[in-house]
This record gives C-alpha cells, sequence and structure tokens, in this order.
C-alpha cells in the first residue's frame, strides 16, 4: 500500500483547511455512477468524497449518506446537487425527437408508439434542502450554477462549505459573489456534464456555445486570478501530472471524475467499462441527446448518426426518456449504442486502481513531482 499523505507538504493548504482533508484531491460527485462505497475509500485515502444527489431518490440518498458515514467516520462528505430550472413542458419537440428516435425503436424490434418513460433529475429544492438539514453534509456542492437565494442561505446556515461549476471567468466571478466558499474550474476536456449555466443561447444556439467552451489548462489560471476563493481545477486530470500541473496553475485541489470510473468501486454498466477502454484522448465528445445538456461521453452508434448535436432533443434532462427502452434493449445484447458513456479525454491516463490506491498515487505522484521541481 502507497505511504499515508503527509498533510504538511502541501504548500497551498487552503482546501486542506476548508475541508479538514489530507490531500486536495477531490472526488468528482458522478450522477448514475458514483457509490458510497467509492466516496468512502477517497475519504479513508485522505480526498473528498463525494456523493451525486441528482439521481437518487431522498430516501436513497439518506441511505447513502448513513453508508458513507458508517463507513468513514470522522471524514468530511460533499453532496451534489443539479440546480437546472425544470424545462415547460414541450409536446411538440417531444414528438418530434420520438419521430427521429423511430427508426431505431423498429431496428431494435420496439414499438415506437409506445410512451417512454419520462427521464427525471430533480432539481435542488425545498425538500432536498431539508435533507440538507437533517443529514448536515460538511460540503454541498451544485451544478449548472447555484439553487434561489432563500435556498442557498438555508444551506449555508447548517454550516456546510459551498461548491459550483464554472466554464468561464465570468462564471467564477458569478459564484463568488453569490457566495461559493471555493469555485471548481471545469475545463473542456471534462467528462459528463458540463456545469454552463450563464449562457443564454444553452438552448439555442449549442454548437456556439460549445465552440466556445474553455481548455482546463486556459481556465484555470484565469479564474485563480480572477477570484479571491480558492480554485479547484476539473476536467482532464487523470494522473499525478495532471495534479501537479493543476496546482501549479494556480488550484488548491483538483476534482477528478473519469478516473475513478475505472475503480471497482465505481457503478457503471459492463458497456461503459468497456467503452472506457477504447477512450483515448480522441474518442469522445460533447453531446445533448442523452439529456438536453452537453456532456462529455465516449462516440457511440446513436451520437455517431443522430449528432453528437441534434436540435431536436428536448430541454435538459428531458431528451433522455425516449432513449431508455433503447438503451435497455441494446444493454442487454452487450451493446452500448445507446448509453450514456460519459468519459472526460484524459480516460487513458488512469492508472485504474481501486479508489484508495487511486487517491493515494494521484497525491504521492504530484508531490513528488512538485518536489523535483521545487
Ligand atoms: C460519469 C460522470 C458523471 C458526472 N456527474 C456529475 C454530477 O452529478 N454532478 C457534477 O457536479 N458533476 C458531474 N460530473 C462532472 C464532474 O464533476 C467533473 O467536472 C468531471 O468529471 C471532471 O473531468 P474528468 O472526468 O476528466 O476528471 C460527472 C462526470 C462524469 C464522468
Amino acid at each position: 500500500m502507497t505511504k499515508p499523505i503527509e498533510p504538511a507538504r502541501w504548500t497551498d493548504r487552503r482546501i486542506l483547511d476548508l475541508f479538514g482533508i489530507a490531500a486536495p484531491i477531490l472526488l468528482a460527485p458522478m450522477a448514475g455512477a458514483g457509490t458510497p462505497e467509492l466516496a468512502i475509500e477517497v475519504a479513508r485515502a485522505g480526498g473528498l468524497g463525494a456523493l451525486p444527489g441528482a439521481m437518487y431518490t431522498p430516501d436513497q440518498l439518506h441511505a447513502a449518506i448513513a453508508a458513507f458515514r458508517a463507513g468513514a467516520p470522522g471524514h468530511p462528505l460533499n453532496v451534489n446537487f443539479f440546480c437546472h430550472a425544470p424545462p415547460a413542458r414541450d409536446p411538440a419537440r417531444a414528438m418530434g425527437w420520438r419521430t427521429r428516435l423511430a427508426p431505431y425503436y423498429v431496428e431494435m424490434g420496439l414499438d415506437p408508439e409506445e410512451t417512454p418513460p419520462v427521464a427525471g433529475r430533480a432539481p435542488f429544492d425545498a425538500g432536498l434542502c431539508a435533507l440538507v438539514e437533517a443529514c448536515r453534509p460538511e460540503v454541498v456542492s451544485f451544478h449548472f450554477g447555484l439553487p434561489p437565494a432563500d435556498l442557498l442561505a438555508r444551506v449555508k446556515a447548517t454550516g456546510a462549505k459551498v461548491l459550483s461549476s464554472a466554464t468561464t471567468v465570468a462564471e467564477a466571478r458569478w459564484l463568488a459573489a453569490h457566495g461559493c466558499d471555493a469555485v471548481i474550474a471545469q475545463g473542456f476536456e471534462a467528462g459528463g456534464h458540463r456545469g454552463v449555466f450563464l449562457s443564454e443561447e444553452i438552448a439555442g444556439d449549442m454548437p456556439g456555445v460549445i465552440a466556445r467552451q474553455v481548455g482546463t489548462f486556459a481556465l484555470v489560471p484565469q479564474v485563480a486570478d480572477a477570484v479571491d476563493v480558492p480554485v479547484i481545477a476539473a476536467g482532464g486530470i487523470a494522473d499525478g501530472r495532471g495534479v501537479a500541473a493543476a496546482l501549479m496553475l494556480g488550484a488548491a485541489a483538483v476534482q477528478v471524475g473519469t478516473a475513478y470510473l475505472f475503480c471497482p468501486e465505481a457503478k457503471i454498466p459492463a458497456v461503459h467499462r468497456a467503452a472506457l477502454e477504447t477512450a483515448g484522448d480522441e474518442n469522445t465528445a460533447l453531446t445533448n441527446l442523452f439529456t438536453g445538456r452537453p456532456a462529455r461521453g465516449v462516440v457511440n452508434k446513436v451520437m455517431r448518426e443522430v449528432g453528437p448535436l441534434s436540435a431536436d432533443a428536448p430541454a435538459f434532462p428531458l431528451a433522455g426518456g425516449a432513449l431508455v427502452p433503447l438503451r435497455q434493449k441494446a444493454e442487454a445484447a452487450g451493446r452500448g449504442d445507446f448509453t450514456s458513456l460519459w468519459s472526460g479525454q484524459a480516460a487513458g491516463l488512469a492508472p485504474r486502481l481501486p479508489a484508495f490506491e487511486l487517491t493515494q498515487q494521484l497525491a504521492a505522484d504530484a508531490l513528488a513531482r512538485m518536489t523535483r521541481h521545487a
């Protein structure tokens, strides 16, 4: 086993002291893939464990938090929520989307007339806020901006430190001005959903929004210069080199997602695990097909043939519903043709270790590199 992390050796202690952790490594909250086991192992290794609230029911989230508390007593926990505005119903768009996908239903032996399930991702609301008040996670993070001021005030009143993702300097400034204790600078390389929230054109001009997305290497130092709160770098960081580079660019910590998907503690379908092996540096793309918002994943059949971006896809989070029957049928046949295979651009760098060992290796390797270059 790797040696324990020595907290005293990190020169920038802002995030370590803010959260009470030993290493500046944050597990990314990953809706649909994160588990209490993953969070426990990262926390035990000295990083910050996270649970994704977006795809759990409140009861499931309660149970997941309790499992974390039992498995990693005394360690802080980050619980993550989405705070998108729920979309207005748009039956014409929903029908257009089903018509676009109808040939695949026929190809897969499914009835295109069958009503697909509604894909839901609940935004942070008063009920989830009450859950935060009851469970008191030490850190609460948000994706797609921040919740309304009254809910945010209630979260902060619990003593939780608040984080959210910024994809531009303007978003980082906005988050710092609205009460975030630290800002996650999420570069273009990142797996999963872009945290974009200030762009008005997100629905109307998806290609334009995507063409302007900023990479981690350019984003992190500009955000670090722009805000007074500590910055957490995310996107394409999958080994010790990436951690060291992010810290040199002015980040006080990193948030890592894709590299943890290889861990046995991550819960992803077999087709996703297999696809990650092929992700490399050039086999992912930003797509809106699976939810309606841009997110990075391994290119598969539906992305190649319908997208990766489609103006027909209904608004977030509704696009996914019509893909569910196709996904289930294809996965049963061992194919990921309709599955959201979220991955960042650096999957090929991930050391492929269990979560405890991965966290310690990321930290130890980064420390060794930074010491060599000091
Ligand atoms: C499978 C997957 C699911 C994700 N789900 C969430 C989520 O629920 N909430 C969130 O804030 N970020 C989510 N993200 C984005 C991460 O927080 C982070 O920005 C990203 O993983 C960093 O880039 P990397 O994947 O290259 O490490 C997800 C990322 C992945 C890969």
